[in-house]
């Protein structure tokens, strides 16, 4: 399915809004690391947001070590970043 990539201005205006994520270095995706007390905090945090990922039909790319978290969001389907990755990281945020 194609969907759009976000315009430069599109992806600075997201940016500003989002807490916490930056851009890759590639331009390509959104980062953010988050950190947790333990790793049941971390893991409770993933199902949450895999819940929610699998419900939006928009899947994180992400990386745990115990009690840390790094994200990556970007639309395959777009390569690069979409509507849908700044959803994403908007809902991801709620369950901080
Ligand atoms: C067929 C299915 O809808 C697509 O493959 C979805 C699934 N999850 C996805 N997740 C992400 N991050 N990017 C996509 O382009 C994407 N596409």
């Amino acid at each position: 399915m194609a969907i759009p990539r976000l315009t430069h201005e599109e992806r600075d205006a997201a940016l500003a809004e989002l807490t916490g994520w930056a851009l890759r270095d590639d331009g390509l995706a959104i980062v953010r690391t988050f950190k947790f007390a333990d790793f049941a905090e971390a893991f409770g945090f993933m199902t949450r947001a895999a819940i929610e990922a699998e419900k939006a039909d928009h899947h994180p790319e992400w990386f745990n070590v115990y009690n840390r978290v790094e994200i990556t969001l970007t639309t395959h389907d777009a390569g690069g970043l979409s509507v849908r990755d700044v959803s994403l990281a908007r809902l991801i945020d709620g369950f901080v």
